[in-house]
């Protein structure tokens, strides 16, 4: 087809420094949600749209070994952890993470988490200021360590600290991402030994917590897994749920910026706090886009890459879709009371089915933390003082720079 139409320049760098805006700018000049490009040295397409979700989750089309880059595995993921996986071996390491799609997991969770959060909240008002994205990510690790069966006493906030940089360390060069490496590195070393407690017996492991699970979890050779990747795989859980914490400031800020919203969540209703949940998961930036290496030539309406090059979802630019959304740069919860999300539409955290492919299992805990702590930050007294609450584009993953500070708090 066209893919040697012209010579395409390498667009690593201008992704690097363009940010969130980079592929959607793109996907602006196309008026068929495609874009031809190349990234990392190879060929690569983005698409967009639930039916482009489809064409991406589909494994005869996109395998994941080998399409995640070295730098974002060393900090993000953790080298072999289930994000690299396909086919029989993905769906094996899968079954550790689907317990987590159970309401009742979820329910526990949130319970855990919004317990350390009303305990936190009675000292913050002894405090000058907090900064509700620091303290967000603390809480919610104290929440997810005991919820996951972990030790007590195994310091919240060192460990808070190391998975909010390797979160915040991925996609950049510099200070940041040498943080995000040194931070994996520690964690993986100090839960492989935990792992290895667990299996000796030095240590006991709640029976059915994830510790117990990942500790006891058979890969497809039906042998447990390498402590290294048990810990990878115990991270996978522990470090995207203080991931939470950038939804939770980006939470504070769209309470502030349309304070209107407060009234239902204080006033507790469920289904408002649903919408407003996945509106901030749709309205607020977070993952940019995902990626795939092609296993054979594909076409989308009338774009070609070869096999072996790549298939990059534009997440953002997906959640900002006009023709999916209307006013998709309006803040508005009330989208998803007059119609639930159709599971390819609203896709911050992947599409199709979390069972079988790739999608985040995480997503239900995710909506879960967000109904109680939005609902919870809504009916807390407290004062925003001056501080830059931009949310730069460049940067990612982007927060209000401040990281949103509040004064003057009154529990309630
Ligand atoms: C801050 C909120 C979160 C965001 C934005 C997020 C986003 C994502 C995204 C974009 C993916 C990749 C989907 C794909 O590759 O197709 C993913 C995968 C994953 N997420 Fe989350 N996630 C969040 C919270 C969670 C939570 C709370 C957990 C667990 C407690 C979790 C566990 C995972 C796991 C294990 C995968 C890998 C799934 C696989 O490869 O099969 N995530 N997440």
């Amino acid at each position: 087809m066209n893919e040697h139409r012209r010579p395409l320049m390498d667009r690593t760098l201008p992704l690097l420094t363009g940010g969130y805006a980079w592929l959607p700018d793109r996907m602006r000049e196309s008026s068929d949600r495609v874009v031809r490009t190349r990234l990392l040295g190879r060929p690569a397409l983005a698409v967009r749209g639930p039916q482009a979700v489809r064409f991406f989750y589909d494994e005869a089309h996109v395998r994941r070994h080998g399409a995640i880059p070295g730098p974002v595995l060393d900090t993000l993921f953790g080298q072999g952890a289930v994000h690299t996986l396909d086919a029989r071996a993905h769906r094996t390491r899968k079954e550790l993470f689907l317990p987590l799609l159970a309401p009742a997991r979820v329910a526990g969770l949130t319970e855990q988490v919004t317990a350390a959060w009303d305990d936190a909240v009675r000292t913050w008002g002894e405090r000058e200021r907090v900064v509700l994205f620091d303290e967000a990510g603390v809480v919610l690790t104290r929440g997810v360590c005991r919820w996951a069966g972990l030790p007590a006493g195994t310091g919240t906030q060192p460990l808070a600290r190391d998975l909010v940089a390797m979160v915040d360390g991925f996609a950049t060069p510099g200070p940041r991402h040498f943080r995000a490496r040194r931070a994996r590195h520690r964690q993986e070393a100090r839960l492989a030994r935990l792992v290895q407690d667990v299996r000796s017996g030095t240590v006991t492991a709640p029976a059915d917590s994830v510790l117990d699970r990942v500790s006891r979890h058979r890969d497809t050779r039906d042998e447990p897994l390498d402590p290294r990747t048990a810990a990878v795989e115990l991270l996978n859980v522990l470090r995207p749920t203080a991931a939470v914490s950038w939804f939770v400031a980006f939470a504070a800020h769209a309470l502030h910026r349309w304070p209107a919203h407060r009234e239902r969540l204080r006033a507790g209703d469920g289904a408002f706090a649903t919408a407003f949940a996945h509106e901030v998961r749709r309205f607020y930036p977070f993952a940019p886009f995902l990626g795939g290496r092609t296993v054979r030539d594909l076409t989308w309406h009338g774009e070609s890459v070869p096999a072996g090059g790549l298939l990059l979802l534009d997440v953002y630019g997906q959640n900002h879709d006009e023709e999916l959304w209307g006013d998709p740069y309006a803040f508005r919860p009330q989208r998803f009371l007059d119609r639930p999300p159709g599971p390819d539409e609203l896709i911050p955290q992947g599409g199709g089915d979390p069972r079988t492919g790739h999608r985040c299992p995480g997503e239900p805990i995710t909506i879960g933390l967000l109904e109680s702590l939005a609902t919870r930050l809504a009916r807390l007294d407290y004062q925003v003082p001056d501080q830059d609450l931009t949310i730069p584009l460049r940067r990612v993953p982007t927060r209000p720079r401040s990281g949103f500070a509040i004064t003057g708090v009154r529990a309630p």
